[in-house]
């Protein structure tokens, strides 16, 4: 990364002697007056404020210390040890959301929920829905529960291990499943995540592969009509298009869909079976990504 030239550092400082505190991480002077404007809208004390400011020198992410991130309508909890929404997550679940129905009762099940913040949306867009939610983490499970308790919103969640597909984990059968799952490879962490994010996101929210992907088509798939999968490559669309297209079964009874996000990154792959299911899957899909099978 460039690194912030003296005469910047000290335009910055000029401006506001806290800017300067705020440039590593903001690179810009307009981004960490923004930055600023939000801390200091939250924060009034100003010994905090500065404090606020040199955490953030040292790339604690913002979110911890203003509290919460907006999430579409909703404004969530965030806390240290549970991932921070990201945008990616709430582009599609605004998506998704506008395209279930209004008027029909659905039950939805968000697996590694994290702070609850996908099935918190979905009930708070379509209240009509029940919203079940999963994760194994004790932190993000009591969050989840906190944030529906803050933002009124009805959400029942349990602390399980999704990979365990055991009828105790997977008591039901769902509508719709939805997942952001631990997706980074080990291989690439080190590459591809911001300093903030390796020092100070929870690994358990973070690194994986196909395992939760071989788990949505071995345990989650014969659970649902319809999911929604987040990934962080178009090798994980594939594995799913892959495993779902080579078994005689699966293939006849699934139809399978990619979906890129608005930076053009394959970020959704999604199914629906095409035929038995209380929803007209095939019609609330339709234009949510490109069909594959
Ligand atoms: C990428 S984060 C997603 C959080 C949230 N859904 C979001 O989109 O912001 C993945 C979540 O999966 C949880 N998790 C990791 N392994 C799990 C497992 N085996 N069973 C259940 N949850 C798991 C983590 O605790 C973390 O909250």
């Amino acid at each position: 990364m460039a690194r912030i030239k003296p005469s910047v550092l000290k335009k910055a400082w000029q401006v506001n002697r806290l800017l300067p505190l705020l440039l590593p991480v903001c690179r810009t002077i307009e981004v960490a007056q923004q930055e600023l404007r939000w801390i200091q809208e939250e924060i009034s004390d100003k010994k905090r404020v500065r404090q606020c400011c040199l955490l953030r020198s040292r790339h604690y992410p913002l979110q911890y210390l203003l509290g919460t991130q907006p999430f579409g309508p909703l404004d969530v909890i965030c806390q240290p040890g549970v991932l921070i929404p990201r945008w990616e997550t709430e582009e599609w679940a605004v998506s998704l959301a506008g395209k279930l129905p209004r008027d029909r009762t659905f039950d939805v099940m968000d697996l590694c929920t994290g702070t609850g913040c996908i099935p918190l949306l979905l009930k708070y867009m379509r209240p009509k829905c029940s919203a079940f939610a999963i994760d194994c983490s004790p932190l993000a499970y009591k969050l989840a529960a906190r944030n529906s308790d803050m933002l009124r919103v009805p959400l029942k969640v349990t602390q399980k291990d999704i990979l365990k597909c055991s009828s105790e984990v997977v008591p039901r059968t769902v509508d719709l499943i939805t997942c952001n799952p631990p997706y980074i490879p080990r291989s690439t962490f080190t590459r591809e995540t911001t300093r903030s994010v390796k020092l100070f996101e929870p690994k358990l929210a973070l690194l994986g592969n196909t395992e939760f992907y071989a788990n949505l088509v071995d345990c989650w798939m014969s659970r649902t009509d319809a999911f929604v999968y987040e990934v962080g490559d178009l090798s994980q669309c594939q594995y799913v298009l892959e495993r779902v297209t080579s078994d005689t079964k699966l293939s006849k009874n699934w139809r399978i869909g990619f979906k890129h996000d608005s930076n053009d990154q394959p970020r959704i792959v999604y199914g629906f079976r095409t035929s038995g299911s209380r929803l007209n899957w095939a019609s609330i899909l339709e234009e949510f990504g490109d069909m594959k099978h």
